[in-house]
């Protein structure tokens, strides 16, 4: 990092903190360097360092992380000439040696065995990945409102819906948008304070506060925020203190129209032991699906890696229909269809081949098997509620209405054909139900489908559509 840099982030937690904090405490701060991620200040005196170590090191890690630098600790030197520094000669070996350390942060200090603080401290905010941005991003049917509504906000412009809710299954693109927004908002509106963190992260920030008592520190930190990202919400549920805390911090955001952007794997109000009141804050702003990718949209992944691909592997040629034939057979995730192109490339190049229907059929064998079976339980609890017309929370919920439990048994049952799911685990992903439960409905779908021409039809219909 640079003087200037430094110079900038001054401003920041100029702002921050107040004119008088900022003259008494940070401003005396010399950047000295940054080494293997300790940012390392120059102070007048030990209790000038000890002091801003335990009032503002959260805030100072906090904002050279947002600004890039990937600093996990800070640490304060007693500057040499400092005139208010004792001369050394004047003092006995052990002080002399004592003021010549490093002044660490206290709950970033040495090492403990016991203690996982150091961890904790590299929490300030996630790294955001820069391959993670619009422009690498693919729009397609299934994720063009999220798309639209990830660019809206990314204009920085007045907060219109607040909270911005993003949620589908895995791998679909939640964490990419949410990181390109926060790339655009760098650029386009570089004062504002961006913090992009996942919500396991919140906790153990939490959680870091309140043994260390500087709750006061954490409050500061989370409300003095522009834009609040929190990744992956459903982390959260059950865990009372931090949903709680996490409510609080909500509300001061939205009451000070901040902006604030959660992803989810379900839609909130299917999230199970999330707190209602947290519920239905995030269903206050626009909550946006990411739905299954669809093979055109797979299609069109594969075609933009496979551009990207070529700066690195320039001679690598691909046979016609390979892309279309990992897009039709690998449906699972993104994840899984990236690591599959990235895999097949590394083998080509190492073997020097061309990437024909042979060697990718060799070269992925187990991707391919693993993707046979690739609908999930979440599709078929949405296709069913789709196909019955009730709502998806019916389904998981504890109604015993005819109306509900019938299309759950279909649902059940397709679990146990469609996807590899135990039945303890099918279970648990209809509101934590028995496997026994689980056991009665597949039998009885499996009954009514030798006597009951309709549930046989609606089975069927079903299953189609899953496996289109
Ligand atoms: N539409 C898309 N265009 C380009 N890449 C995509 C798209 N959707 C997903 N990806 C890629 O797929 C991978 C997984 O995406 P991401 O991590 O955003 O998923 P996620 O929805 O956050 O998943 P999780 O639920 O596991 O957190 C990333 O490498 C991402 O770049």
């Amino acid at each position: 990092m640079t003087q200037e840099k430094w110079g900038l982030l001054c401003q920041k937690l100029l702002k921050t903190v107040g004119q008088n904090n900022f003259t008494t405490w940070i401003e005396p701060l010399e950047f000295q360097a940054l080494e293997n991620g300790v940012a390392v200040f120059t102070v007048p005196t030990n209790f000038m360092g000890n002091y801003v170590s335990q009032n503002f090191s959260d805030l100072i890690l906090y904002e050279l992380n947002n600004a890039g630098e990937a600093v996990q600790r800070l640490a304060f030197r007693v500057a040499a000439n400092s005139p208010m520094r004792p001369a050394r000669a004047a003092r006995p070996a052990a002080a002399a040696a004592a003021a010549a350390a490093a002044v660490e942060a206290p709950q970033v200090s040495a090492p403990r065995a016991t203690d996982t603080s150091d961890v904790l401290d590299g929490l300030q905010a996630a790294p955001l990945d820069p391959r993670f941005t619009f422009d690498s991003f693919v729009v397609g049917k299934p994720n063009e409102l999220a798309h639209a509504a990830a660019r809206r906000v990314s204009e920085g412009g007045p907060v219109t819906f607040n909270p911005l809710v993003l949620y589908g299954g895995v791998g679909l693109g939640k964490t990419h948008l949410m990181h390109a927004i926060a790339w655009e908002l760098k650029v386009k509106r570089p004062e504002l304070n961006v913090l992009y963190l996942s919500a396991e992260q919140f906790m153990y920030r939490f959680v870091q506060a309140l043994r260390e008592r500087r709750m006061m520190d954490f409050k500061h930190l989370f409300r003095s925020v522009d834009v609040l990202m929190v990744d992956d919400v459903q982390f959260i549920a059950g865990k009372d203190s931090t949903q709680e805390e996490f409510f609080h911090t909500f509300n001061a955001l939205v009451d000070q129209n901040k902006q604030i952007i959660i992803s989810a794997d379900r839609a909130p109000g299917e999230i199970k032991d999330l707190e209602d009141r947290v519920k239905s804050r995030l269903q206050c702003g626009l909550v946006v699906d990411l739905h299954p990718t669809d093979y055109e949209l797979r299609l069109g992944i594969l075609q933009t890696k496979v551009q990207m691909y070529r700066t690195t592997y320039p001679d690598l040629v691909i046979a016609d229909g390979v892309l279309e034939f990992l897009a039709h057979r690998i449906s699972t995730n993104v994840r899984v269809l990236e690591g599959a192109l990235t895999r097949l490339f590394a083998f080509a190049s190492l073997v020097g081949r061309e990437i024909d229907m042979e060697l990718t059929q060799d070269c992925l064998a187990d991707v391919l098997r693993a993707s046979e079976r690739k609908i999930t339980v979440e599709e078929i609890q949405r296709k069913v509620s789709d196909y019955y017309n009730i709502r998806l929370s019916d389904i998981i919920g504890p109604k015993r209405l005819r109306s509900y439990a019938r299309p759950r048994q279909v649902a059940m049952y397709l679990c146990k054909q469609l996807t590899s799911r135990s039945l303890p685990e099918i279970g648990r992903r209809f509101g934590g139900r028995d496997h026994t439960t689980v056991m009665h409905g597949v039998k009885r779908i499996e009954e009514l489908k030798l006597t009951d021409g309709q549930i046989a039809e609606d089975v069927e219909m079903l299953r189609r559509a899953l496996e289109a």
